[in-house]
């Protein structure tokens, strides 16, 4: 197997370690494997969409997910370094309202799987950031959701010094209590 996969603290929420070869051209490494993500992560899992986005340092994006046609992401970091977090916002888990996060960066190659049922976000640590991901699901703007990123319920402790530069409707998320999540 080329990959490594380690369970965080929220077990469905793993972080995928590629093995990366390197020569003195530079380095290779295989990015996704349909068949190792299957055996190794989740066997239902189907990528339909890729993404693409460049943020500058203290760019916060987050928390998203959407309420219908719920989205697994894949996701990495290819230029900088990101704080990525999912939080569970599944009423029956055990684990709802928990959050985990993990340093994602060029450098260490690390990717993490976000499946259904989480919210997701990021805060940008480098100079700026090209953070890729791929998902389950296609992109539905009118079942998309956005959970405050400084909660107090969910007490992210985002590794961001000063207020991170977010987006309108990110500013405006809701809090987790009133939040429409998952069963
Ligand atoms: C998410 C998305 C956005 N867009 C458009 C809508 C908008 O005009 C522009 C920017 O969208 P946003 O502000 O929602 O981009 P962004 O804040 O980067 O949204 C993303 O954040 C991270 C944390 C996630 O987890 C993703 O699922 C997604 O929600 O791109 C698409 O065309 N397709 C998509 O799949």
């Amino acid at each position: 197997m080329a990959i490594q996969v380690t369970p965080t603290a929220l077990p469905e929420v793993k972080i995928i370690e590629p093995k990366v070869f390197g020569d003195a051209r530079g380095f290779f490494f295989e990015s996704f494997n349909a068949r190792e993500f299957a055996e190794l992560v989740d066997m239902r899992a189907v990528f339909v969409q890729d993404n693409h986005s460049h943020s500058e340092k203290g760019v916060l994006r987050g928390l998203h997910y959407q309420i219908q046609r719920a989205q697994g992401k894949l996701v990495r970091v290819v230029q900088g370094e990101v704080f990525d977090v999912a939080v569970d916002i599944r009423k029956s888990s055990p684990n709802f309202g928990n959050w985990v996060g993990v340093h994602l960066s060029a450098q260490n190659k690390r990717q993490l799987w976000v499946p259904a049922g989480f919210a997701h976000g990021f805060v940008t640590l480098s100079e700026s950031a090209e953070f890729l991901y791929k998902t389950t699901d296609y992109w539905f703007p009118e079942f998309e959701r956005s959970i405050v990123w400084n909660d107090p319920r969910i007490g992210i402790e985002w590794p961001y010094d000063g207020e991170p530069l977010v987006a309108a409707k990110d500013a405006a998320g809701k809090h987790l209590a009133e939040a429409e999540v998952f069963a």
